[in-house]
């Protein structure tokens, strides 16, 4: 059986592109087959995973996606199209500009929440996990991610306390959840780049705790700060392979044992 989780949070730079990466990674290590699905146009899992040219690919999510649309349900998609496979073990469709000019054009289209459902439905057969990394906003690809997802996993930076905008993702889980996709689960909060010598981190992590753990469930695992982790998205590698035996990585081999723990494993 195949899970998706999209990493969703319309922050901008709360660590959703570097969990993505090295939770999907981390999964591929216990030998799990896994797809990374790039949903955000500036295409920052593409490069972060050694792609550092997304404009000159020529098949991406916009492709795919495109010819669903086209074709609507007697599109005929191939599972290799597209997808370009990285030395560390998983499976990747990139994106690229392109995305946001068919972020446009779905405004309009027939099921325009579902597109990335079917694609996704056309590849679940091959993968045991299928990671979607969203964009900072909640228009209409984020709200395509949700509606393919069956989990969504909500990365939160703690340097300051995210009240309100939290509430509004959570509030656009539950609309999707009541209106496109009854089976959505919120997987729940990570808190990222997590830094205890400031004066507040301390607080606010335990501010969200208490405000999360019994309503949308937090990770007991964190993602400390650490330059490493910055370091690794300019190399094309996980935090497994920069620094194996640093806080984030092992930060991150938890994070991956945590969330099987979620399905018995
Ligand atoms: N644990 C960490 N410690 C230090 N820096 C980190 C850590 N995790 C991520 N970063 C860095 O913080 C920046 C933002 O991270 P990332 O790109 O993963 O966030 P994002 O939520 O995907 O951003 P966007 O909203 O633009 O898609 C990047 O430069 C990344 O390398
Ligand atoms: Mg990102």
């Amino acid at each position: 059986m195949c899970k998706v989780i999209a990493i969703a949070n319309q922050k901008g730079g709360v660590g959703k592109t570097t969990t993505a990466v090295n939770l999907g990674i981390g999964l591929a290590r216990k030998g799990k087959k896994v797809l990374l699905i790039d949903a955000d146009p500036q295409g920052s899992m593409t490069v972060s995973l050694g792609y550092d040219h997304p404009d000159e690919l020529e098949v991406t999510l916009s492709t795919v996606m495109l010819k669903i649309l086209n074709d609507g349900n007697d599109c005929e998609i191939s599972v290799e199209e597209g997808i370009l496979h990285h030395a560390e073990g998983v499976d990747l469709m990139p994106a690229n500009l392109e995305l946001s000019a068919l972020e446009v054009y779905l405004v309009n289209a027939i099921a325009r929440e579902s597109i990335l459902k079917l694609y996704v439905n056309a590849v679940r057969a091959k993968y045991d996990y299928i990671i979607i990394d969203c964009m900072p906003s909640l228009g209409m690809m984020t709200i395509n991610a949700l509606t393919a997802a069956d989990s969504v996993l909500i990365p939160v930076q703690t340097a300051y306390l995210p009240v309100n905008g939290l509430q509004q993702l959570i509030s656009t889980i539950n609309k999707v959840k009541r209106q496109l996709n009854r089976k959505l689960k919120i997987e729940g909060i990570v808190m990222t780049m997590v830094d205890f010598r400031t004066v507040y981190a301390r607080d606010i992590f335990e501010k969200i705790h208490l405000t999360y753990s019994d309503s949308v469930g937090t990770f007991e695992t964190y993602i400390p700060i650490s330059v490493k982790a910055a370091e690794t998205s300019a190399e094309g590698k996980s935090i497994f392979e920069h620094c194996g035996s640093g806080k984030v990585a092992i930060a991150y081999g938890e994070l991956t044992k945590e969330l099987l723990e979620h399905e018995g494993e």
